[in-house]
């Protein structure tokens, strides 16, 4: 640890160590880190755009870190057995991962249960994205919220908490609803199902909020009082809004041309007319609820991943233990 104690500027950092991506990524040089010929042609086929040096450099170290933590809770938990002379079973790790619509938590969260699930012991990952838990169009619509989807009000918290603690205590076949950009709401009758994991990845915009004040003035729990790690990807507001974007516009010649997309009148607009209806909602929806909701959490997150213009992560922010 004594080495992490500078940040890059070789200042310490309040509870933080920062280190740049240069001293980041020396830390894949100083540990034999591998990427198998398996791992990379499955990374391939899932169309992960990050590139092959970022995965090395800054991704591998990242989940070494994670390795760190989930042996520590496994330490833990044996040496807790005893002392209470119990015979429980380990629960899942639960990792958050959490970031603004467009900065790349999806691409994120993909990567890391491939990689992680690449351990030696190779445990059962399973992934979790928040968006399946918003209220359904109709709800939202019924609240005055259908203009604020990704807020946090836009989800339904309770039944969210409900299925990570179901998760975290150790309960087969956990259940949860599942959204479809492709029609914009939740798709209905569809369940996914979480069996016991080793290890959980819940992403999305809010994982990191905070518990609420309840009208008595007493706090809830929320999701992250059960995360034993968590990710913050972070980026300028300036980059991710040009992200977003180039995200919409991709989709235009993509995804919305299906028949049964929700956007498929975007298809159909000039480019110019589709991009004017994108900044829109990122000026309108997105952007406030980075600004408001989401930025507010990064301190909070186990470690910040702070990227550059091209997704380049530049330095990483570690939450000193
Ligand atoms: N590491 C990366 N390298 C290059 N492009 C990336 C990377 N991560 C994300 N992207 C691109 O950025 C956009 C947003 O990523 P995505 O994971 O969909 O974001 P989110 O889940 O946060 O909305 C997508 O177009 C994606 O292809
Ligand atoms: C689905 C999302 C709210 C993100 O959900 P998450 O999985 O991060 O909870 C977001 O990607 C989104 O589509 N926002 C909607 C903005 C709009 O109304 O178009």
């Amino acid at each position: 640890m004594a080495a992490m104690s500078l940040d890059s500027s070789g200042e310490t950092n309040g509870p933080y160590v920062e280190r740049d991506r240069e001293a980041w990524a020396e830390l894949a040089a100083s540990t034999p880190m591998t990427l198998d010929e398996e791992t990379l042609s499955r990374l391939r086929g899932m169309n992960d755009p990050t590139s092959l040096q970022e995965v090395i450099e800054v991704y591998l170290p990242l989940t070494r870190l994670m390795s760190e933590y989930f042996r520590h809770f496994g330490d833990l938990y044996r040496s807790t057995n005893d002392f209470l002379r119990l015979s429980v079973g380990r629960t899942p790790f639960v990792i958050g991962v959490a970031g603004s619509v467009a900065v790349g938590k999806s691409t994120t969260a993909r990567l890391l249960k491939e990689l992680l699930s690449r351990w030696p012991h190779h445990p059962h990952v399973e992934l979790l994205t928040t968006d399946g838990f918003l209220f359904p169009n109709a709800e939202l619509e019924r609240r005055g919220a259908l203009h604020r989807k990704g807020f946090p009000e836009s989800y339904d918290r309770r039944a969210l908490l409900r299925f990570v603690m179901d998760v975290k205590s150790g309960k087969p076949s956990v259940t949860a609803p599942v959204y479809s950009h492709l029609s914009y709401d939740i798709v209905p009758d569809r369940r996914i199902v979480v069996n016991q994991p080793d290890i959980l990845i819940v992403e999305g915009l809010n994982v990191l909020q905070p518990a609420r004040q309840r009208a008595d003035g007493t706090t809830s729990l929320a999701v992250s009082d059960f995360f034993d790690f968590s990710v913050y990807v972070d980026a300028s507001t300036e980059d991710i809004r040009t992200w977003f974007l180039q995200r919409f516009s991709t989709l235009r010649d993509t995804a919305f041309r299906d028949p049964g997309s929700y956007f498929r009148r975007f298809a159909a607009m000039s480019q110019d007319e589709a991009l004017a209806y994108a900044g829109n909602i990122w000026d309108t929806i997105n952007g406030p609820n980075l600004v408001t909701n989401i930025l507010p959490t990064r301190g909070r997150a186990t470690a910040i991943m702070r990227k550059g213009t091209n997704h380049d992560v530049r330095w990483v922010r570690i939450r000193k233990v």
